[in-house]
């Protein structure tokens, strides 16, 4: 070392340091010297540190960033493939072959969910107990494709290595239980797979034979899982245990014959449809692929929205420009799946209370988008009453546009008496698996 700390002074971060006693000229020129270098990387730094802030700057002049929020299964990733698929179709395209897979394991879940539901047992007391007895049999390859699909499209996250399908499948409340994969990690390596097949990579090789043979069975089975969900006894017996599978997450077994096929290549509504759980943040740069400023991203922030999750939303709330809230208005008589004494309704105005109240969010552009649309016309159509789940609604039970108008005037309360500061709220009615909503428009909100 060639300078010492002086004796007399004992703040070794004070710089430049204070000079040693007793220097002599030799050790004091090479002592200037030192800091004249020392000083001149630290300026280096400084002005790298700058460059790169201005560079920032920059792009975010060129970079809007929307965060979409809502509960579980609100349809916060449905919206985002619509927004793929309207500004960056040739990404959306480029995705398809690995949301086969995902459709292919919806179908397979929803098969064995009725296989669960028609148990022996339950089948004992149906009419045409023959027939779903050998339905039952001949269709329980679909449990080793649920495996191999579930272990395939999360093989590259390692909290879901070991899941079982014993885990994975047991029936709750009328539903069956979700396969939760990572955002952003293993099944979307499947593209990987495919472009990367002919690189001579015997796992990537293994990988998608085990993919083609989960396939495979499917296709064997197909006119089996025709037969069954057509079977008047099979949806006498679902019936009977209150299961109605069409309005629920995932659903393709009125597509089973298409869907089950060889030469299944999923149309964009299929993808729309397909569910995967979001787990975590995903971060999905996009740019206006034909026309508009190449320069300009747009950077969606997908979060998932179980109860669980949210507390991951916060970091988020500080860099955005705008909030897409999604309030799935058809779950008026559902509960969360992860809190059954909670009505999804009352989830939503509770949520959306709280990102309201939020100082993080005094000056955050909010859209508000009430999804499911098509759902709650089907649900008041088959007569389930509104009011009977929500009690303070006094009129038409059955009817679509007033039960709209009285959750949207909740909303726009609550935001009004929740919100610290006045904020501008654009509101929406959606149907987030029809593509062809205004999307240009509410990016113009921004
Ligand atoms: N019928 C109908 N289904 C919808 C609509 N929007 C979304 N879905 C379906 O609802 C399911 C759940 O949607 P997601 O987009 O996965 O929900 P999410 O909010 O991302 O859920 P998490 O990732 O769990 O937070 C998917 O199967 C969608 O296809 C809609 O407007 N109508
Ligand atoms: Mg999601």
């Amino acid at each position: 070392m060639l300078w010492r700390k002086s004796a007399s002074f004992n703040a070794p971060e004070s710089w430049p340091p204070y000079p040693p006693n007793a220097e002599t000229e030799l050790e004091k020129a090479v002592r200037l010297e030192e800091e004249k270098e020392a000083r001149r990387v630290s300026d280096s730094i400084d002005h790298e540190l700058e460059l790169e802030k201005q560079e920032m700057r920059a792009r975010r002049r060129h970079q809007t960033r929307v965060l979409l929020l809502g509960q579980a299964e609100s349809g916060k990733s449905t919206m985002l493939k619509n927004f793929q698929l309207h500004f960056s179709p040739e990404a959306f395209n480029a995705e398809t072959e690995a949301w086969r897979a995902v459709i292919h394991l919806n179908l397979t879940r929803s098969v064995n969910f009725v296989l669960d539901v028609l148990s022996p047992e339950r089948i004992q007391q149906l009419r045409g107990q023959d027939t779903l007895r050998s339905l039952r049999m001949r269709l329980s390859p679909l449990r080793q494709v649920e495996m191999l699909l579930v272990q395939r499209l999360s093989a590259n996250d390692p909290s879901r290595s070991t899941l079982k399908v014993e885990e994975a499948a047991p029936w709750v409340y009328g539903r069956a239980s979700e396969v939760s994969i990572r955002g952003g990690s293993g099944w979307k390596s499947l593209l990987r797979l495919r472009r990367n097949v002919n690189s001579g990579s015997r796992t990537i090789d293994t990988r998608q034979d085990e993919l083609d043979d989960a396939q495979q069975i499917l296709n064997a089975c197909r006119d089996d899982i025709v037969t069954l969900w057509a079977d008047p006894d099979a949806q006498a017996g679902l019936q009977d245990e209150g299961v109605s599978l069409q309005q629920q997450s995932g659903f393709f077994l009125d597509e089973a014959a298409r869907v089950a096929s060889a030469d299944f290549v999923p149309t964009y509504q299929d993808i729309l449809k397909a569910r995967l759980q979001t787990i975590g943040a995903e971060e999905h740069v996009m740019s206006v692929e034909q026309s508009g400023d190449p320069a300009q991203k747009w950077v969606f922030y997908d979060v998932g929205g179980a109860r669980g999750q949210r507390a991951g939303w916060v970091p988020y709330f500080e860099d955005v420009n705008a909030i897409l809230f999604l309030c799935p208005v058809a779950a008026f008589n559902e509960v969360l799946l992860e809190d059954r004494s909670v009505n999804r309704l009352l989830d939503s105005f509770n949520l959306w209370k709280t990102i309201c109240t939020s100082r993080l969010l005094a000056s955050t552009t909010f859209i508000l988008l009430f999804n499911k649309t098509d759902i709650l016309r089907e649900k008041l159509a088959a007569g389930i009453s509104f009011s009977q789940y929500v009690r303070s609604y006094k009129d038409d039970p059955f009817d679509f546009e007033l039960v709209c108008e009285y959750i949207k005037r909740k909303f726009v309360s609550i935001h009004k008496h929740a919100s610290s500061q006045r904020r501008q709220l654009h509101i929406d009615f959606t149907c987030a698996i029809v593509s062809g909503a205004d999307l240009s428009s509410w990016l113009l909100l921004c």
